[in-house]
């Protein structure tokens, strides 16, 4: 297993745990990178069709994977969203992953919409897509039921939730 995938709705806690993890994996000494898919489709305007720029977001996966490896990184910790089970295969080919834990990190509707109040407190407008996405896309995953493991990440402490992703990854 060389990569955990962190999967879940609008403010899970995806980026979060993935910071609680590198603090981990740095503790006990073992090469990894994080990245956060959402830094990496982040362009405007997005193809018709594609409206999370998932096709850039692959590409420029592949090569980041590339100079990551290169540079003798042999964890990945990647925060972001799988909708598809066929997408799962596509993000191990551009990471040459020898193993990829899907992992979701669930929390329940009361602590999503605290975070995102808090996260989102300066703009309204995006506070409402964020509150609307939040609960479509949590209602989606659960449904879609493609993640290898499910995780509860509405504890209000990230290094136990990461703590318990480490012993599901093997790590
Ligand atoms: N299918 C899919 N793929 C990728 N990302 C997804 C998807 N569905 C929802 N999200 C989450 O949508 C949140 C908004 O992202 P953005 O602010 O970048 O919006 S947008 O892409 O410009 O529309 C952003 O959430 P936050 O990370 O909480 O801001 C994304 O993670
Ligand atoms: N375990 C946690 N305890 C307290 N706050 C959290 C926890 N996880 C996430 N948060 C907060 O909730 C918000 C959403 O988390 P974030 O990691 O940005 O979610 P995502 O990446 O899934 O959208 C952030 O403001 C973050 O600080």
């Amino acid at each position: 297993m060389d990569t955990v995938f962190l999967n879940g709705t609008v403010g899970a806690g995806k980026s979060t745990i993935a910071a609680a993890l590198s603090v981990l994996m740095t503790e006990s000494g073992r090469h990894h990178a994080v990245i956060d898919l959402d830094h990496i489709r982040r362009a405007w305007p997005a193809p018709e069709g594609d409206r999370f720029n998932h096709e850039l977001e692959l590409l420029n996966l592949r090569d980041l994977v590339v100079n990551y490896r290169n540079a003798g990184i042999e964890h990945f910790i990647l925060a972001g969203v799988v909708e598809q089970a066929t997408e799962v295969p596509r993000f191990e080919a551009a990471l040459k992953s020898r193993g990829l834990l899907l992992c979701r990190l669930d929390a329940d509707g009361a602590t999503l919409i605290r975070r995102l109040s808090l996260r989102h407190a300066d703009n309204p407008t995006e506070l409402d897509w964020h509150l609307r996405r939040a609960g479509e896309l949590a209602a989606f995953l659960q449904r879609a039921a493609i993640d290898h493991v499910v995780v509860d990440a509405s504890g209000d402490a990230p290094m136990v939730t990461a703590r318990e992703v480490m012993q599901k990854a093997g790590w």
